[in-house]
This record gives structure tokens, C-alpha cells and sequence, in this order.
């Protein structure tokens, strides 16, 4: 392994994680890593074909280079797909596609002839915009027919000279530390009380009419049940005194109580769900509220020592935590009704002695049982800590489902995904056995076991009953009063099991709202930590002339307290664009993430222009490495992060007053078509249908396509500076020269991360991150 690891220059991964501890590698990986970690598993795998799909774009033309030379020392064939003409030499047939049908083939025969420019130029002239793309490729490979290596790199055409370098030696141990997100847990009671806070805040509010409502239903509730428990009684008497009339009229009032009955049951069903529902709803927005707010929800993915699973516990976990609590609201207040209630009837039956006994037994079952309770609250928590992990399972497989089919990897997949299901199928067997062995004990103790205290008491309530026994009146009486005690005394105790029950309740409660509020305090402390960082950056909000980026003596460190750039000195001026260059790993987009503020400044000082200018114009934009397409139609992949209204006011905003008639859609749509024209995507438009169509952009799009609505998505925000990070590594080198001059044009400044000698000359400065240890040199880049 450590051997695969070195012919991809990775072998620093093994000191890095000596351990066998899993670690999210999408996150802590960079895309140019994650590619050489690729490569490896294409050495290990030594097949005889193998296809690679611009799986190359992020490591510099060198890297590739030696992997090409390897893959064909290994005997391997290729079929590559790649925009780099660079990779021709390793070819010997190229294929290509012009996207409208049209293919050719090309073989690399010492007899074949080359195109000769002035073929190309008079091919180009009848070509649409997507077939001149496929002839870059086709073009490289005549030319580098006869050469082995590559063609000289732009590159050498420009000299540089060196402005700033970093200082040569530095003491490890004096680094500042990067701040991890941390919060203090607080006790379950101060949890119990800010939940409270945010459910019920008065009483005169919706939930609080609520509540009461609740509570009214289930008075009456109770009050139905002593009814019927005293009707059931009285049938008895009156059938052994035979009294049809009273019989006939005690029919009527059964009727009407048990049509109240009806009303109530349902009734209170109905208001639980409303209050879960709305409960569910207030939890939601209070934690959304902070989780996307100053980037929190990053912080707490990338920068948590813990692994917090936060979609689980915004979705599912919420939900159950809401309707438990409405139902426990049912749960406390009836059982307590039913307590006091039928306490005092008992006393009118048995006086104090029955009390006595009764709340005898229930406390010494009340103690046992408490004895014996597992700890329902941990294991519950545990339980959705790992139903979140299996969930999370599928949704990577369904995200990665391409690149797991092209490997074949669905057993590896199937294995992964069973063995968290064991791990859950497991801890709810035992969750179940657990709650059966305790349920055996909890029935005997509150269901069983009472009958034969109920017998006591009926037997010690006729043996103090008064009066003749062998006339009818005093034996119905006794009959009545002895079913009556029967009811009162089986109620009693139907309370005192849901008292019971209420307490296993609360532990399992307990566990739910550990893991929503440990969420909320993290949220919090993301926020308190904003405001710290935010402080150590000073925004420059001042005229246009005084808009600059500047990183002084600022060391730029990963959450795992990796040094990447020691005491950075940079300034990027408008104007003046900055190409930051590396090795695969050295720092480039950490360099980003700092300026963007996801990573805190940890010392020295940034200067940047706000992020949003006071008319709402973004001042940095950032294209990220990753393209990413959001949820919605054509339009909104441009305008985003703006909603339509947003865009559409910025757009009559652009235009001069002659044009207000024709509405804010048609003015924002003429512009987004221009814009789809300058990055060669305008027949996205016809081929998809219009602005309108919602379509998942992610899989229908390739990620050349993707990559270019990303750029379009600058043109539209046309910032002061815009962030490009490798953004455009999946284009031909053609359009990708194009969108620079694009940017250049429109007076965009850009930081850009590249591999690319092709965008040198796009750029004044270069920021050389030399070794990815700390190391770094800013030099001019002169033309
Ligand atoms: N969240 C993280 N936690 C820990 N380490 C990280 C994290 N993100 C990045 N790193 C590490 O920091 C180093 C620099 O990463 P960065 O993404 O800045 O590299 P890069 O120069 O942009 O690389 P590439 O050219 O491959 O895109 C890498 O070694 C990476 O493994």
C-alpha cells in the first residue's frame, strides 16, 4: 500500500491518519487528492483497459504525465476522456464527438497525414461553436504526432520576478491553534427549559390555546370515565330491583355520555396532532434560523470535533421529539386527573385506610419498577444516531450512483451499507428485548398484580358496610358500590401505569432532546465564533479606489492543525489578477477559504471588501471547484444564490427607464440569454425547453456544462473579484481561454486556482505555494 501511496505521491496520507480510524475523505481530501488516491486504486487494480474520465483535470500536467507513462509501463489501455491536448501523446486513436451527432476518428499512423493549419482554418470556418470545440483535441493530437512528450508549456514564455517569499524557518509549536466549533453542554433541566421557551412562549398564543384545550378535553375525559364507571354500578342495582323505568331512563343518559365519549376521544387525537405538528414547526424554524446563517451549517459538518448528524436530527429526530411531547401532554395531565379523581372517590368508598393501601403499593411498585428501568433514554438516543448513519448511507449512494455503477461497486457498497444496518438491527433487537423483559415486569406490577388489592379493599369495604343483607335494596346497593370500587380502584391503578409508563417516557424524551439541543448549541456557538473571526477581519466598506484584498502575515492552517502557508503577505488589487499555483494538496483552495471567511483568520490580519456592497452587489464571488447546481429551473442555476424577484430588480435596476414596460422576466431573460451565448450553452435553452423547465440539473448536465453555468453565474453577479477555483478544469482550453478574456473584459479581477499554463496570461501576480508546509513565494508575472 505504502508503495501505491508513493507512486502517487501521497505516501505523507500515512503519517497524516496512522490510525485505522474512519475519516470523511470527501472533506478532508482535496479534489487533486482524491484523483492521485484514484490513480492508486487504478495501480492496485492493473487492469488491461481502463477508462478515465477527465479524472486527471486537478493535478498539475507533470503529475499527469507520469501517470499516463505509468498506466501504459503497466500495459494498460486507455480510453481517456479529457479536454487537455497535453494527454494526446499518450493516445493513439482519438475519437471525437461534436455534440450535434457528428464524430470522426483519427489514428496515429507514421503514414497518416496531419491537418495542416490552413486545413484546420478552413474546416473552422464551416463548424458551429460546439463542433470547433472537439477539433482542439483533434488539432493537438496532428500536432504532437511525431513528439512523444509534451509541447512546451506557454508557461516559458513568461518571466517572473519576486516580490514577497515567506519567512524561511518558523517554530511549529508557536502555532496558533485553529478554533474548533465547541459548545458547553448545558444539563437536561436548562435544555428542558429553552426548549419550553421556544415551544409554549405564553400562553395566549396558538400552542398555548392549544395546551389548555387539551387539558379541558381531558377533565372531561376523565369525568365521562367516573360516570360510566358509576353508571356500570347502578345497572346492577337496578336489575335486581327489577326497576324497568329507571333502567329505561338510565339507558338515555348512557347514550349521550357515550356520544360525548365519542367527541372527546377523537377530539383529542385530533389537537395532539396539531400540537406536535406546530411544535414541529416552531423547533424547525428556531434551529434553521442559526443552522444557515453565517455559513453555521458548514462549520458544524467541517469543524466540529464531533461527527454531528445534523439533516437527521433536523428531520427525523424533530418530528419524533415533537410528537412524543404533544403526546406526553395527553399522557401527564390524564393520569394526574385521574389520580386526584379517583383518589377522593376512593376515599368516599373506603375512607383512609384504602387510600392508605393503595398509594401503599403504588410507590413500592413505583420504586421497584424505577429500579429495574433500563437506560431507555441513551439507548434511544443511539438508536437514531444509527437509523442517521444508515440513512446517510443511502443518500451517498444515491448522490455517487454513477461512479459507483462505473466501478461495479455495488456489493463493496452492499457490504457497507448491511454492516451499518447489522449495527442498527442489532441495537434495536436489543432496544426491543429490553423493553420486553421490562414490560413483562411493568404489567405484572401495574396491571396483574392490583386485582388482588382490588379485592382487599372491595372485601374490607362489605365487611364495614352497614345494613341488612338479605334485603334486595341493600344488596343492590352493595352490588353497585362494590362494581363502583372495582372501576375506581381498576382506573386508579390504569393511572398509575401510565405514571409509570410516563417515566420510561421522560428517559427516551430525555435522549431526543440531548440530541436536538446539543445541534442548537453548536448552532450557537457557530455564531458566538462568527463574531469572533469577523472581529480579527477588518472590512474595508470605504470608496472604490481603497478596494483591495490584502492578507497580512496571516498563516493559513486546516482544521487539523496542518500548516499550509506560513505568514502569508499578499495584496490583490483591482486589475491586478492573482493565479495562485501548487502542488495537488499545498493549499490553494484553503487560501480561498479564508478569504471567504469559512476558515477563521487564526492571526495576522485580512482586509477584504464586504461581501455585499450596499446595493446588494456581490463584491467576491466565488466559483467553486466543485460545481454545484441547485434545486430549480435554468434561470435559477444563473441567478443563484438571488431569488427570481431579486434577479429581476437587479435587472430593471441595469436598464434605462424606456425599457420598464416590458416587465422584469422579459429584461431578466434578454440578459440571461446573452450571458448563456458568451459561455456557449445557449442551446441548453431549446434542447431543455425554456427558462421554466425544472430538470436534476446535476445528473442531466455534464460536468464541462456544469462548469460553464457556474461561470455564467459570475457574468450575471459581475463582481469586483471573483474567486475561480479550478472552476473551469473541465473545459477545452479554447473556451476556457474564452471565459477569461470574458471576465477580463467585463472587469472582473480574478484569484484564480489553476493547473493551466493556457491562463497565465490572464494574470499579474502569482502566488506560489511551494511545498504545501508552509512554504510560498508571490512573484509578478511579466508578459
Ligand atoms: N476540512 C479539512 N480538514 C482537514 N484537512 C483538510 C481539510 N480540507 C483540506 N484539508 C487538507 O489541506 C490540504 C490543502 O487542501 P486544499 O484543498 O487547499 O488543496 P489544494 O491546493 O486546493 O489542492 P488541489 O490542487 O488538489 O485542489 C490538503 O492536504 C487537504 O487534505
Amino acid at each position: 500500500m505504502a508503495e501505491l501511496l508513493k507512486n502517487v505521491d501521497l505516501e505523507y496520507l500515512l503519517d497524516r491518519y496512522p490510525s485505522e480510524k474512519e475519516v470523511n475523505w470527501g472533506d478532508e481530501l482535496s479534489l487533486g487528492e482524491q484523483q492521485r488516491l484514484g490513480m492508486a486504486r487504478l495501480f492496485y487494480h492493473k487492469p488491461k483497459f481502463a477508462i478515465l474520465d477527465e479524472c486527471t483535470s486537478a493535478v498539475t500536467t507533470d503529475m499527469e504525465e507520469r501517470f499516463c507513462a505509468k498506466v501504459r509501463a503497466m500495459g494498460t489501455s486507455c480510453i481517456t476522456i479529457s479536454h487537455r491536448p497535453a494527454l494526446v501523446a499518450f493516445h493513439d486513436v482519438v475519437l471525437s464527438l461534436d455534440g450535434e451527432g457528428g464524430w470522426s476518428v483519427q489514428y496515429k499512423r507514421a503514414d497518416s497525414p496531419a491537418l495542416t493549419d490552413s486545413e484546420f482554418s478552413k474546416k473552422r470556418s464551416s463548424e458551429t461553436e460546439r463542433q470547433s470545440d472537439a477539433m482542439t483535441v483533434q488539432r493537438a493530437f496532428s500536432s504532437t504526432k511525431k513528439d512523444s512528450a509534451f509541447s512546451a508549456s506557454r508557461s516559458q514564455f513568461y518571466s517572473s520576478g519576486l516580490i514577497a517569499a515567506s519567512p524561511t524557518e518558523g517554530d511549529a509549536s508557536s502555532l496558533p491553534l485553529f478554533p474548533q466549533l465547541e459548545s458547553v453542554p448545558r444539563i437536561l433541566p436548562l435544555r428542558v427549559a429553552s426548549m419550553f421557551k421556544i415551544l409554549v412562549p405564553t400562553v395566549l398564543d396558538k400552542q398555548g390555546a392549544q395546551l389548555l384545550a387539551v387539558a379541558i378535553l381531558v377533565l372531561s375525559r376523565t369525568w365521562i370515565s367516573d360516570r360510566i364507571a358509576s353508571l356500570n354500578g347502578t345497572t346492577v342495582k337496578y336489575v335486581l330491583e327489577q326497576d324497568k323505568a329507571a333502567f329505561i331512563k338510565l339507558i338515555g343518559i348512557s347514550v349521550l355520555q357515550s356520544a360525548a365519549s365519542s367527541f372527546v376521544a377523537p377530539s383529542l387525537r385530533h389537537l395532539t396532532s396539531l400540537l406536535a405538528l406546530g411544535w414541529r414547526i416552531r423547533l424547525t424554524k428556531h434551529l434553521l434560523k442559526n443552522y444557515l446563517r453565517n455559513n453555521a451549517y458548514y462549520k458544524v459538518f467541517q469543524m466540529s470535533r464531533t461527527n454531528v448528524d445534523a439533516d437527521q436530527r433536523l428531520t427525523q429526530d424533530l418530528e419524533k421529539l415533537s410528537s412524543d411531547l404533544s403526546g406526553l401532554v395527553t399522557g401527564m395531565v390524564k393520569p394526574t386527573v385521574d389520580i386526584l379523581w379517583f383518589t377522593w372517590r376512593m376515599k368516599l368508598l373506603t375512607g383512609r385506610r384504602g387510600v392508605a393501601i393503595l398509594y401503599a403499593y403504588m410507590l413500592l411498585g413505583l420504586g421497584f419498577l424505577r429500579s429495574v428501568t433500563p437506560d431507555f433514554g441513551d439507548l434511544a438516543s443511539r438508536e437514531q444516531q444509527l437509523e442517521g448513519t444508515f440513512r446517510y448511507m443511502h443518500e451517498r449512494l444515491r448522490t455517487h450512483a454513477e461512479s459507483v455503477a462505473f466501478f461495479g461497486g455495488g456489493t463493496r457498497e452492499k457490504e457497507m451499507i448491511e454492516s451499518r444496518y447489522r449495527e442498527l438491527f442489532n441495537h434495536s433487537m436489543l432496544l426491543l428485548k429490553k423493553k420486553w423483559l421490562f414490560g413483562i415486569i411493568d404489567d405484572f406490577i401495574t396491571k396483574q398484580l392490583p386485582h388482588n388489592v382490588t379485592w382487599g379493599l372491595s372485601l374490607m369495604y362489605a365487611m364495614e358496610h352497614k345494613g341488612d343483607r338479605a334485603s334486595t335494596s341493600t344488596q343492590g346497593e352493595l352490588a353497585h358500590a362494590l362494581r363502583f370500587l372495582a372501576s375506581v380502584v381498576s382506573q386508579s391503578f390504569l393511572a398509575f401505569g401510565d405514571i409509570l409508563e410516563l417515566n420510561r417516557k421522560f428517559v427516551e424524551l430525555s435522549g431526543g432532546i440531548n440530541r436536538i439541543f446539543e445541534l442548537e448549541e453548536l448552532l450557537d456557538a457557530a455564531q458566538h465564533g462568527q463574531h469572533h473571526d469577523d472581529s480579527s477581519i477588518r472590512s474595508i466598506t470605504e470608496a472604490h479606489k481603497d478596494e483591495i484584498i490584502s492578507f497580512s502575515s496571516v498563516d493559513i492552517i486546516t482544521p487539523t492543525q496542518k500548516l499550509l502557508a506560513r505568514q502569508l503577505n499578499c495584496d490583490i488589487v483591482p486589475g491586478k489578477s492573482l493565479l495562485v499555483t501548487g502542488p495537488n494538496g499545498s493549499g490553494k483552495s484553503s487560501i480561498f477559504r479564508v478569504l471567504r471567511g469559512l476558515w477563521p483568520v487564526v492571526n495576522g490580519r485580512l482586509i477584504k471588501p464586504q461581501h455585499i456592497d450596499s446595493e446588494s452587489r456581490c463584491r467576491i464571488f466565488y466559483v467553486p471547484q466543485r460545481s454545484y447546481t441547485c434545486l430549480g429551473t435554468l434561470r435559477d442555476q444563473i441567478i443563484y444564490p438571488l431569488s427570481c424577484e431579486e434577479a429581476e430588480k437587479r435587472a430593471l435596476s441595469l436598464t434605462t427607464e424606456g425599457h420598464e414596460s416590458v416587465g422584469g422576466t422579459n429584461i431578466l431573460d434578454a440578459h440571461l440569454k446573452t450571458i448563456l451565448e458568451n459561455v456557449k450553452l445557449l442551446y441548453l435553452l431549446e434542447r431543455e425547453g425554456g427558462w421554466d423547465t425544472s430538470q436534476n440539473w446535476e445528473d442531466i448536465l455534464s460536468l464541462g456544462e456544469q462548469q460553464r453555468l457556474g461561470m455564467a453565474r459570475l457574468f450575471f453577479h459581475k463582481p469586483q473579484f471573483a474567486i475561480l477555483d479550478e472552476c473551469t478544469n473541465a473545459t477545452s482550453v479554447d473556451v476556457e481561454e474564452h471565459l477569461y478574456k470574458l471576465a477580463n473584459d467585463s472587469g472582473i479581477t480574478v484569484i484564480t486556482s489553476s493547473q493551466r499554463p493556457a491562463l497565465i496570461p490572464f494574470h499579474s501576480v502569482e502566488l506560489r505555494l511551494i511545498d504545501g508546509e508552509g512554504k510560498w513565494e508571490l512573484r509578478t508575472i511579466e508578459q
